[in-house]
């Protein structure tokens, strides 16, 4: 006979509690909060790597509890792009947030989170100008619409978002102001591969041959925010990135831009810490990374 001690699951392996409505959610959510709890929001993708579970031990500092999303919201998909060829793993994405110490996963259905009839958009200026703002119209649009309704779902005390997409740290930073949402969003510096590439679920669609050559985004980015914290004008040095990215084999480059680290506004020159932004192709993944840019000083970001 199997003593009850043996057969005992360790905590670690116990699976995740997954809830896929708006009323479960809230429904655990308020009880924490009525225990005194405070919650952290991880909204995510899915196909979970390492910088999203970076993301999750940061919300476990930050709050009592943690919820992490995984929804492929269409909304910020144009018809010709990913949405259906996305990477989905429920199942693994389950186990990777239980060991990084998640209480609790939201999983909704696309009909769940838009229901028959749904006819809401909303449109955000200032920082969603611009950058991917150009070459993805109709993504900000759709992260402000789920990110929006995440929060006004999941009542999160705080949520933390990567500074590899920086450009979206910043929109939801000032949509989140904006609307008087009552949550503190935390950005936190990108996880990287060894050899500097960011980290990134779109990552799965590099060749070998592809993997090998994308670092080159990050290298290229350190060595013009060394430039530019050392006072070089912008120009020349974006059009040395663009020569390397391209000779490093990166097809079409979307942008390569220098931008005020606080407001995304173009700047000429690194005067105040700035941040140097880049999108490029890698087959048919499109890469973006970003550098901080400290006037005097290099950070790696
Ligand atoms: N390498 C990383 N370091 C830190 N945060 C990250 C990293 N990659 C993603 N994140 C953050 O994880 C959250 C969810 O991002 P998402 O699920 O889109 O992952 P992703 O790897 O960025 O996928 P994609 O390939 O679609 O860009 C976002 O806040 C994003 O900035
Ligand atoms: C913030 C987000 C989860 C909204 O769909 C998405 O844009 C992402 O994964 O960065
Ligand atoms: N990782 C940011 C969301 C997107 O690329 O659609």
């Amino acid at each position: 006979m199997t003593s009850l001690a043996a057969a005992r699951v360790p905590e670690s392996e116990q699976p995740l509690p997954v809830v896929r409505s708006v009323d479960d959610l809230r429904a655990q959510v308020s009880s924490w909060h009525r225990e005194g709890k405070t919650v952290a929001l991880v909204p995510t993708m899915g196909a979970l790597h390492d910088g999203h579970l970076a993301l999750v031990r940061r919300a476990r500092e930050l709050a009592d509890r943690v919820v992490a999303s995984v929804f492929v919201n269409p909304t910020q998909f144009a018809p010709h792009e990913d949405f259906d060829r996305y990477p989905r793993d429920e199942a693994g994405d389950s186990r990777k947030l239980a060991s990084a110490g998640c209480d609790l996963l939201y999983a909704p259905t696309v009909r769940a989170m838009y229901p028959e009839g749904f006819a809401t958009a909303i449109s955000v200026g200032g920082p969603a100008e611009g950058l991917c703002g150009t070459f993805r119209p109709q993504m900000f649009g759709g992260v402000a619409l789920v990110v929006t309704k995440l929060f006004l779902q999941a009542q999160p005390d705080v949520a933390v978002f990567g500074e590899k997409d920086y450009q979206q740290l910043m929109v939801i930073r000032r949509f989140a102001r904006d609307l008087d949402i009552p949550v503190r969003v935390e950005g936190l510096p990108t996880v990287r591969e060894a050899d500097g590439l960011a980290m990134s679920s779109r990552n799965a669609y590099l060749s070998a041959d592809e993997r090998a050559r994308a670092p080159e985004l990050n290298r290229a980015l350190l060595d013009a925010a060394a430039a530019l914290a050392g006072g070089a004008e912008a120009a020349a040095v974006l059009e040395a990135v663009r020569a390397r990215v391209s000779a490093a084999g990166f097809g079409s480059i979307d942008y390569v831009e220098l931008r005020d680290a606080g407001t995304l506004e173009p700047v000429s020159r690194a005067e105040r810490p700035a941040r140097l932004l880049a999108a490029a192709w890698m087959g048919k993944a499109r890469l973006i990374d970003n550098v901080p840019v400290i006037p005097g000083a290099v950070i790696p970001g």
